[in-house]
């Protein structure tokens, strides 16, 4: 991240406010209506129905109407001015009665047993089958067309999404770690819920106050359009009703209070806006796309020497609960050449397979890259859409993850799963697909393919599981296969086989090949060049043999001795060097 980035996410957030132009304006045209509100009396003598018949449709500064007269005889300034006391009366009902229900409904009903929140669900979930706007015509009868009434109505209608909101802020955190401390060193649920639960509901309910307030306000002028309620009260809708009727002689009359709603309800959008984006931290998009000509390879880089996939100041950041972004990739430089397997080492939580699913473009939303590129066969893959890069994985790019049965959908056949990818990849027939899918599974060493066709994932065994997804991710002989970990969660002896797989295929299709593992003897195995990845960057890249004879990197030195010290690294089983490694590199 570029330090002006750092320094603008370590601001408090009322400081990012105010350094946002969108949240000053906003803010400054609210602040300028509401004190035009309060300023009325000062500000004209006229009321709000007081009417001059010699002013009917009077024009701007005739007969002392400064924005001239409506075809009442109403001075439209006073009338506009006393219309802002209705909009803000209106905004402070609506928004106060669905913040109080909303937000003590939402921490009862979150932090509270099941028992409580079925209740306090089903109440919500009977409020949101009422039609709102009907219901508040429906009930002008009980309301008697007092817009405060029909405010305090509307707020209750509003209610259940701020309950939603609250309620699933607080099962998110109620089950955190330090909640449950909290509880456990005896304090008051009523402690826990203001110092801990309400510290987290804070800013999201903040935010959405901004939109409800605008809500309100439509929907009091939106009733009043329609000419629903009190016909003797202020108010931008009926003014707008009144000028829209008088549209061709006097456009004016119109033009007013549609641009005073606007410049309100739209204010307070884009503060809502801002307001989320100053106590969210934000959501940048990749700052920079690092140019082939403004790249220079890092002093522990050795670039290989046609790069199929090229990874160049590779940044990835995580939002923190205070907004601030959190490295977790800082800067990775590597490339894999056509056709060879280049070994991403390094400890768990160095960024592996951060750097793996950035390439293959399934980073998680809240994921942010910061800065870099990524070009697969010269193509920039950062910034592309999910359906170029769809594209891209099913023909280009390749994935075998490290948990085989979790990838493998339990309700249907291993058959039915490879032919929907076969088929997505390369339209062809069912019959077609089936044979194809029947070819790979004995190509990838599955001894009866067909039974294992017809077979359900619990059917096989985690080796068989595993064969089959590199099966699925070959198949449309892609240029690069990821493999992230391919053999730790399997057998010690079915690990090698799956090796010797990977060996093999990635001979047989001349595919390159990134494979991610903390463990040195699978490098050893089958990797051609190594890159040594700790605390989100590569801190050294070689040839496995220059590496495993003369690593430059201390901590490269570090780990490797942390094996080297056990045993010899192709008879070592993998699982237990792994462990080694760990618990030394720890
Ligand atoms: N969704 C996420 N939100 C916040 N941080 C995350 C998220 N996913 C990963 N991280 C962090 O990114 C860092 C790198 O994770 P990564 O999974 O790439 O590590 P790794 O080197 O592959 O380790 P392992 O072998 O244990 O998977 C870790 O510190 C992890 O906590």
């Amino acid at each position: 991240m570029s330090p002006s980035s750092t320094e603008a996410r370590r601001r408090s957030p009322l400081r990012r406010l105010l350094a946002d132009p969108q949240a000053v304006l906003s803010a400054s045209l609210l602040v300028l209506v509401v004190l035009l509100g309060l300023l009325t009396p000062l500000l004209t003598d006229h009321g709000p129905n007081q009417v001059n018949l010699d002013a009917i449709n009077a024009g701007v500064g005739e007969h002392g109407y400064l924005l001239g007269g409506d075809k009442s005889g109403r001075d439209i300034f006073a009338r506009l001015l006393h219309s802002i006391d209705t909009s803000v009366v209106s905004a402070l009902i609506g928004t106060s009665i669905a913040l109080a229900i909303g937000i003590t409904s939402g921490l009862v009903g979150g932090y509270f047993g099941r028992r409580t929140r079925a209740v306090t669900e089903w109440v919500f979930n009977l409020v949101m089958t009422f039609p709102g706007l009907l219901l508040l015509i429906i009930l002008m009868p009980v309301t008697k067309g007092d817009y405060k009434a029909t405010m305090v109505v509307f707020g209750v209608l509003l209610s259940p999404g701020i309950y939603r909101l609250v309620r699933n802020l607080v099962l998110g955190v109620k089950n955190e770690l330090y909640v449950d401390a909290a509880r456990v060193s005896g304090l008051p649920d009523r402690r826990i819920l203001r110092r801990h639960v309400f510290t987290v509901v804070r800013g999201p309910v903040i935010i959405a106050t901004a939109f409800l307030a605008g809500s309100s306000i439509a929907v009091q002028s939106g009733l009043a359009f329609l000419g629903v309620g009190s016909s003797t009260v202020p108010s931008f809708g009926a003014m707008i009703s009144e000028g829209f009727t008088n549209l061709y002689e006097e456009p004016q009359q119109f033009l007013w209070p549609s641009l005073a709603l606007g410049i309100i309800t739209a204010s307070l959008v884009l503060l809502g806006n801002a307001l989320r984006d100053a106590l969210e931290g934000g959501r940048p998009k990749p700052s920079r796309i690092v140019t082939a000509t403004s790249y220079r390879p890092s002093a522990t880089e050795v670039p290989s020497v046609a790069g199929l996939l090229t990874v160049e100041d590779l940044a990835i950041a995580y939002p923190t609960p205070t907004g601030e972004l959190k490295e977790v990739v800082s800067g990775v430089t590597l490339s894999v050449a056509a056709g060879e397997t280049l070994g991403l080492v390094g400890e768990s939580g160095s960024g592996k397979t951060q750097t793996a699913f950035a390439a293959l473009g399934v980073l998680p939303p809240e994921a942010v890259v910061t800065r870099g590129s990524i070009r697969l066969d010269g193509r920039e893959l950062l910034g592309l859409s999910e359906r170029e890069l769809r594209a891209v994985r099913g023909t280009s790019i390749a994935y075998v993850p490290q948990e085989p049965m979790s990838n493998l959908d339990p309700s249907c056949t291993v058959g039915a799963q490879l032919v929907e990818g076969v088929r997505a990849a390369t339209p062809m027939s069912g019959r077609e697909a089936r044979e194809r899918v029947l070819a790979l599974l004995a190509r990838v060493g599955i001894p009866d393919p067909e039974r294992t066709f017809r077979s359900y994932p619990h059917q096989i065994s985690g080796g068989m599981a595993q064969r089959v997804l590199i099966a699925g991710a070959v198949a449309g002989r892609p240029l690069l296969l990821i493999a992230d970990e391919p053999t730790t969660a399997l057998d010690v002896t079915v690990q090698a086989e799956i090796l010797d797989l990977l060996r093999d295929l990635q001979k047989d299709l001349n595919m390159a090949v990134l494979l991610v593992t903390h463990n040195f003897g699978v490098v050893a195995d089958i990797c051609g060049r190594v890159a040594v990845m700790r605390e989100g960057t590569v801190v050294e890249t070689g040839t496995t043999d220059d590496l495993f004879a003369a690593p430059r990197h201390p901590y490269t030195r570090k780990l490797l001795d942390s094996i080297l010290d056990e045993t010899a690294l192709r008879t070592d089983p993998p699982t237990a060097s792994a462990g080694a490694l760990e618990t030394e590199t720890r």
